[in-house]
C-alpha cells in the first residue's frame, strides 16, 4: 500500500481550483502500487472537458529538491519524450503543496508496466534510454550524482555489523574498484540520467511505450551507467542470470539510438558491476541502514539486496561489448 498522506475531498478541491477553473472532481482514487511516494488517480471536468491525472505527494523529496526534477520532465516532455510532464496551475508555477507536503499533478498515462519484458520490448526500452539520453541534453537544470563513491563509503560502513563478512569484503572490493577507475569513468559520455528505468517505470500500452515514470534518482552522471542499469533489470533475472538475447536486443537499440564510444564497450562489465553495486547498497540501506526509509509499518515491501549481490557477481563474467 502506499497512500501514506491521506486527502480529504474538500483538500482535493482546493487544491483543483489553484489548477482550473471551477474544477468538477470525476474520480478521486489511492493508488497501491509504489513504495516511496503518495499517489492519487484525480479525474477533472473543466470548461466542459474531462482530463486524468495523478496526483503525486512527495514523503521523501524535499520541496527544494523538486525544481530540478520539474525541468527536466517539462523538457523532455516539450522534446517529444514520453515524460509525464508536471502541470502548472494558473500562476504557472507547478510545484503545489497538500498537507504541507509538496505534490505535483501529472498527466495520466495509459496503460501498465509489463511482468517480463519479450525480446522486442528490451530492445524498445533502449531504443527509448537511448532517446532520453539524446532529448535530455536540451533540458534546463542539474543534479550532481548523489551515489558516489563517498556516498558507497559511508553506508558501507553503516552497514558492517548488519552483513556478513564475505559479503562487506565483497562490498568493499567493489567500491575500490569503482574509485580506482574514477579517471576512466570522467572520460564517458555524460548528462541527465533517469538513474532507476526499470521495467516497472516504463508504462507499455499495447506494445507502445506510454510514459516513463519515476525520475527522482535522475541527475548527472555517465550514461553507461543508466544503461546498466536499466539491462541489470530489463535482461536479467533475480537469481543473476543475465539473457544474452535480451541484453544484446537492449544494447543494439540504445547503440544505434546513441553510439556508444569503444571506451564505453571497454567498460561495459564494470558499469553493469558499478549499477548492481548502488541499488544493493540502497536496499541495504532500505533493510538495515539509519532512518531507512521502507518501514513494515507503513506496509512497504523491502526489495531484496540478494537479487543486486547476484547480478554484481554475474556482472564479473559479463563481456566488453
Ligand atoms: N503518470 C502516471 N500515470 C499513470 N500511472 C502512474 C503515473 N505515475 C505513477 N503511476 C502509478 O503509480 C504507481 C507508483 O508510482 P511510482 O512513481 O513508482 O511510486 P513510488 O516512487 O512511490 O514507488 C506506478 O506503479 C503507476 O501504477
Ligand atoms: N528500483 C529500485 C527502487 C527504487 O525505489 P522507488 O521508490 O524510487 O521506486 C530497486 O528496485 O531497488
Amino acid at each position: 500500500m502506499a497512500v501514506f498522506t491521506r486527502v480529504s475531498p474538500e483538500q482535493l478541491q482546493t487544491l483543483l481550483e489553484s489548477y482550473f477553473d471551477a474544477p468538477e472532481v470525476t474520480e478521486f482514487q489511492g493508488i497501491a502500487a509504489g513504495i516511496e511516494n503518495t499517489n492519487y488517480f484525480v479525474s477533472v471536468k473543466s470548461g466542459g472537458e474531462e482530463t486524468h491525472w495523478v496526483l503525486t505527494i512527495f514523503e521523501m523529496v524535499t520541496a527544494e529538491e523538486l525544481p530540478v526534477f520539474i525541468g527536466l520532465m517539462q523538457g523532455l516532455a516539450q522534446q517529444g519524450f514520453p515524460a509525464p510532464a508536471p502541470h502548472p496551475m494558473l500562476d504557472g508555477s507547478s510545484l503545489a503543496y497538500i498537507e504541507g507536503k509538496p505534490c505535483v499533478l501529472v498527466p495520466r498515462i495509459a496503460g501498465g508496466h509489463l511482468d517480463t519484458p519479450t525480446l522486442d520490448q528490451c530492445a524498445i526500452a533502449g531504443d527509448l534510454l537511448g532517446a532520453m539520453h539524446l532529448a535530455s541534453q536540451s533540458a534546463p537544470g542539474r543534479r550532481d550524482v548523489v551515489r558516489t563513491v563517498a556516498w558507497m563509503q559511508s553506508h558501507r560502513d553503516d552497514l558492517a555489523s548488519h552483513i556478513k563478512q564475505d559479503e562487506l569484503a565483497l562490498l568493499s572490493g567493489e567500491i575500490e574498484h569503482f574509485q580506482q577507475q574514477a579517471d576512466i569513468w570522467a572520460q564517458c559520455p555524460n548528462g541527465w540520467i533517469h538513474g532507476d528505468l526499470f521495467v516497472d517505470n516504463v508504462m507499455f500500452d499495447g506494445d507502445k511505450v506510454s510514459g516513463v515514470i519515476d525520475f527522482y534518482h535522475a541527475c548527472h552522471d555517465c550514461w553507461l551507467f543508466d544503461l546498466a542499469v536499466a539491462c541489470n533489470d530489463w535482461c536479467c533475472d533475480a537469481e543473476g542470470r543475465y539473457d544474452q538475447e535480451k541484453l544484446r536486443a537492449f544494447v543494439a537499440a540504445y547503440d544505434k539510438k546513441r553510439p556508444l564510444t569503444e571506451l564505453e564497450k571497454k567498460q561495459w562489465s564494470d558499469a553493469l558491476r558499478v549499477g548492481a553495486l548502488r541499488f544493493w547498497i540502497s536496499r541495504l540501506i532500505s533493510q538495515y541502514g539509519k532512518g531507512y526509509q521502507h518501514d513494515a509499518e507503513r506496509g512497504n515491501t523491502l526489495k531484496n539486496p540478494d537479487e543486486m549481490k547476484a547480478k554484481l557477481l554475474s556482472a564479473h563474467k559479463i563481456a566488453a561489448l
